[in-house]
């Protein structure tokens, strides 16, 4: 399959360079630093299932170069996607669909402001990966799931061709008939866990742990859950203890993509997580005091380090 991959960060570099050494013909969109790090020696993703390497000719500086593709892979920063989506709207023809593995529930809608509705698949991904160093992407742990689906049953045949893609390059894959529900599922959890380990600045294992935080973590994910059920999302009601309790089967040093983006001085995903129940509260009449308080505490660090002195 020819396979576009618009940010080649942790979650586009590691499933754009599976798909790639399963022999799919695989482009990535990168800038800046990263850019010239892999047009110099291409891109090494370092993952305990196995390395891999990209070569330099897959990669490209903007998204006007990409030739025609059977799907594009959207795997960038939430504050990004705006963007992303306007330049997509120029090289997506009639034969591409666009699979957004971001995390959030407003990212498809963004999508589809600029592509066509039958253009537009919902996607989510299940991974801990960031780029290291320019040019390096280092998958942590063994977990590396994608889950994706079309909104419209048409177009289940062709989603099954790139299932078979996902499958045959070794990546854990589901093609869901539900794919809202999925997205949904996948924000209620990780805006619990986001939330507490950026707060706490700690992991799951020392969250779920303190009799505090654990009903902080709780309370987080049933807020999520209400705002998704009055959005009309099947979620079922008592889904955020279903999630507590899987809370408790992950690794105890686990943590989030925005935990790490904090200790690193990154700008966060803030306002499209807890800021996204917060919103979506206010339109639906639901209070949302714990990911108020998540969105108000976290505040200072939304665009990344803050500066003491300021
Ligand atoms: N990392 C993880 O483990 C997981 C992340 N996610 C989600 O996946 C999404 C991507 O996250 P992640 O992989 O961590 O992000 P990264 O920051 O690691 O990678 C994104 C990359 O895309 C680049 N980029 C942004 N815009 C463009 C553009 N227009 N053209 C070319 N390159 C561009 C960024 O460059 P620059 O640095 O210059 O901005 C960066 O190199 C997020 O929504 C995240 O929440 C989901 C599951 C797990
Ligand atoms: C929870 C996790 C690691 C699962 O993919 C994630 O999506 C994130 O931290 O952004």
């Amino acid at each position: 399959m020819r396979i576009a991959v618009v940010g080649a960060g942790g979650v586009g570099g590691y499933f754009g360079a599976r798909l790639a050494a399963a022999g799919h013909e695989v482009t990535f969109v990168a800038r800046g630093r990263h850019l010239e790090a892999i047009r110099e020696r291409g891109l090494l993703v370092r993952s305990p299932l196995g390395d891999l390497k990209v070569p330099a000719a897959s990669v490209v500086a903007t998204i006007a170069e990409l030739e025609p593709a059977d799907v594009v892979l959207v795997a960038v920063k939430l504050w990004d996607t705006e963007d992303v989506a306007a330049q997509l709207g120029d090289v997506v023809d009639e034969g591409t669909r666009v699979i957004s593995l971001q995390n959030g529930v407003r990212k498809d809608a963004v999508l589809r402001r600029h592509l066509p509705t039958r253009a537009v698949w919902g996607g989510a991904c299940y991974i801990s990966a960031v780029i290291e160093e320019p040019g390096i992407v280092s998958h942590r742990g063994a977990m590396q799931k994608v889950v994706f689906g079309p909104y419209d049953d048409m177009d289940t045949p062709r989603a099954r061709d790139f299932l078979d893609a996902c499958v045959s390059a070794g990546i854990e894959a589901e093609l869901s008939s539900d794919i809202e529900r999925v997205i949904w599922e996948k924000f209620v959890f990780l805006v619990g866990l986001s939330a507490t380990t950026t707060a706490v600045r700690q992991p799951i294992g020392v969250v779920r742990s303190d009799v505090h935080c654990r009903e902080l973590l709780r309370d987080v994910m049933a807020e999520a859950v209400q705002v998704g059920r009055a959005a009309g999302v099947s979620l079922d009601p008592k889904f955020a203890d279903e999630r507590l309790a899987f809370c408790d089967t992950l690794p105890a040093a686990m943590t989030s993509s925005m935990h790490n983006d904090l200790m690193q001085g990154n700008r966060l995903e803030l306002p499209w997580l807890s800021g996204s129940v917060v919103t979506l509260g206010r339109e639906f009449g639901i209070a949302t005091p714990r990911n108020q308080t998540i969105a108000d505490v976290l505040a200072p660090y939304e665009l990344g380090r803050p500066d003491p002195d300021r």
